[in-house]
């Protein structure tokens, strides 16, 4: 496991497989008007790092990528003013019927039409608030497929699942049921995102060596449903509660590619600070 100046490779000593570091900032339901969305666009964009500039690489899979999910509004505006940085964008969410009588859904195509390149699918917030099933989420994940987009797919234990102690249990049942159907050259356009619930919002990071045990723990339930390569292949995410100050010992971990951001996503400064992160050799 290697590391370049700015995060880089994640490099895997068993299978010689690398894992381009992916920084996420998920807006949720925020910010309340278009020209706070612009303007916090804007604001990023002066300050992240990317292959454009600072990065200072050949190859541009060895520079960090980074995504926005701006709410559905603002995704095209947003689009036009990241673009340029290499940064892109993608939906928080889609519904997984392709069009008809279904008021206030937003479908796959759609968001595809707009630039979209990623697709969140299972977010806590969604399973919990909008009782999207597991069935559910897997019809979402293989639509969002089928659109030649990428779903970043949430998956991660309550506050009481780990009070008590079955993460692995959670996280396994999550995976195999999510990812149920999807084949092994489609895994290759999943990224996952392992996200703890109690840790979400709340100020509560999970240790990074924890972290990354769980990570680890995903890689064995992938590679019994797929094998060994597309489980050191697949990047995973972490999220919750991801600040500039925890960042770095986070993406020091082996398993752990890249994070999925929320409040710290609505400061250009930190959300820049997170992209830029720096990770140690090991
Ligand atoms: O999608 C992002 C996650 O829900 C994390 O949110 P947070 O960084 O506000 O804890």
């Amino acid at each position: 496991f290697s590391v370049n100046q700015n995060g880089g490779l994640r490099t895997s000593t068993q299978l010689n497989v690398f894992r381009q570091p992916i920084m996420a900032g998920n807006w949720k339901m925020n910010p309340t008007t278009e020209s706070d969305a612009l303007n916090l666009a804007i604001g990023f964009c002066a300050l992240v790092d990317t292959l454009e500039d600072t990065c200072g690489l050949d190859e541009s899979d060895t520079c960090t990528e980074v995504v926005l999910f701006p709410p559905f509004p603002f995704i095209s505006k947003v689009k036009d003013i990241v673009s340029e940085k290499g940064v892109t964008v993608g939906a928080q969410q889609v519904y997984y019927e392709d069009k008809g009588a279904f008021t206030g859904s937003v479908a796959a195509s759609m968001v595809k039409s707009v630039g979209c390149e990623y697709v969140l699918c299972g977010h806590s917030e969604r399973r919990t608030l909008f009782s999207d099933s597991d069935v559910n989420i897997n019809a979402k994940v293989k639509k969002v497929l089928e659109f030649g987009m990428k779903p970043i797919l949430c998956i991660g234990e309550t506050q009481e699942e780990y009070d008590l102690g079955i993460t692995e249990e959670v996280c396994a049942m999550q995976v195999s049921k999510d990812l149920a159907g999807v084949s092994k050259k489609d895994l290759e356009n999943v990224v996952l995102a392992y996200e703890p619930v109690w840790a979400i919002g709340t100020g509560l990071v999970c240790d990074a060596e924890d972290a990354n045990k769980v990570h680890k723990f995903i890689r064995t339930v992938l590679a019994k449903m797929y094998d060994e390569e597309a489980a050191q292949s697949i990047r995973i995410q972490y999220g919750g509660s991801v600040t500039p100050e925890s960042v770095d010992g986070l993406m020091a971990m082996s398993d752990i590619d890249g994070c999925l951001v929320g409040g710290a996503s609505l400061f250009s400064d930190k959300f820049a600070r997170i992209c830029n992160f720096k990770a140690t050799e090991e």
